[in-house]
């Protein structure tokens, strides 16, 4: 990809894009980014990419720009992007990732004359296997298939309304943080029943790996897979009695929908 990138952020997020591209073969001397913290630069600067002085410099520098600080800071920043994103002399492309934040809001601060973008990314894109949503609303058919091209390479995309883009974030923005604790929580079993946590992790890694490859490749629903799983009278279904008993799909519907209503806060 001969796109130059310019990253407002380098933190978790940020930076996991970052390096899902260089790990996708994105050449670093196209990429530029600014960020604040020494130790965020310093990682970043390692892997080969450029440290600009200003978020001036890197929208200057690059055709696309990844908007990749907390909704919290965007607030504090705004009049100075503004300013810079006002100085522009030719037409460039902005992508914030951030949670909550409208297009309108970011069209206030970017200009109309830029193609600007919102998309929910997750961690995952780090290691090449995110998920994307992008808000289709007002933005350019060239503009979506530039983004679905640099996302392509390191995840799946969705296009999704705006108004459903605090949805996306609800689930698949937020749930790597969920498939963690799950993570966590069936090592945690393992060992409390007799085995090593090396043991243990490694089993719940793979079990999650071939069932998530069991899903896509089988065409069966996830429901009807767990039917196959449990045997009459089995150890199963005696599984799955403990997880209804602490409504295990119940407090996931919860969670993504809390996950959902703080983006829209965030917004406000
Ligand atoms: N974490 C995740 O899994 C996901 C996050 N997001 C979104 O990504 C965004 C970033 O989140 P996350 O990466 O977790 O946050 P981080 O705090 O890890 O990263 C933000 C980075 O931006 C830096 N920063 C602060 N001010 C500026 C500035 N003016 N210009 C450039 N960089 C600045 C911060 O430096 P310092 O620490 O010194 O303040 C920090 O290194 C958020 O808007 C969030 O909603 C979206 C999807 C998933
Ligand atoms: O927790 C957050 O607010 C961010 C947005 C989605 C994932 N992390």
């Amino acid at each position: 990809m001969n796109t130059t990138i310019f990253f407002a952020g380098t933190g978790n997020m940020g930076g996991a894009i970052l390096r899902g591209l260089l790990n996708a073969g994105t050449d670093a001397k196209n990429i530029f980014f600014f960020d604040p913290s020494d130790k965020a630069a310093e990682a970043v600067s390692a892997l080969g990419c450029v440290r600009v002085k200003s978020f001036a410099e890197g929208i200057e520098k690059a055709n696309v720009t990844f908007l990749c600080v907390k909704p919290q800071i965007f607030k504090l920043v705004a009049a100075e992007w503004k300013a810079a994103a006002s100085a522009l002399k030719s037409e460039k492309t902005f992508i914030s990732i951030m949670a909550g934040v409208a297009r309108k809001s970011l069209i206030e601060v970017l200009g109309e004359k830029n193609q600007v973008l919102r998309v929910m990314p997750n961690l995952p894109l780090t290691v090449g296997k995110g998920s994307v949503g992008l808000a289709t609303d007002g933005v350019s058919e060239e503009t979506l298939k530039l983004a679905e091209e640099i996302f392509g390479n390191i995840g799946v995309t969705c296009r999704v309304a705006e108004s459903l883009i605090d949805a996306v974030t609800g689930l698949s923005g937020s749930a790597p943080a969920y498939v963690f604790e799950f993570i966590e929580g069936l090592t945690r079993g393992g060992v409390k029943a007799g085995l090593t946590r090396d043991v243990a992790l490694k089993l719940a890694l793979g079990t999650i790996e071939g069932s998530v490859e069991l899903v896509k490749q089988s065409g069966k629903s996830p429901s009807d897979l767990c039917a196959m799983v449990c045997s009459p009278a089995g150890t199963t279904i005696a599984g799955i009695d403990a997880l209804e008993e602490g409504a295990f799909r119940s407090t996931l519907i919860k969670a993504v929908v809390a996950g959902t209503n703080r983006s829209k806060e965030l917004g406000k």
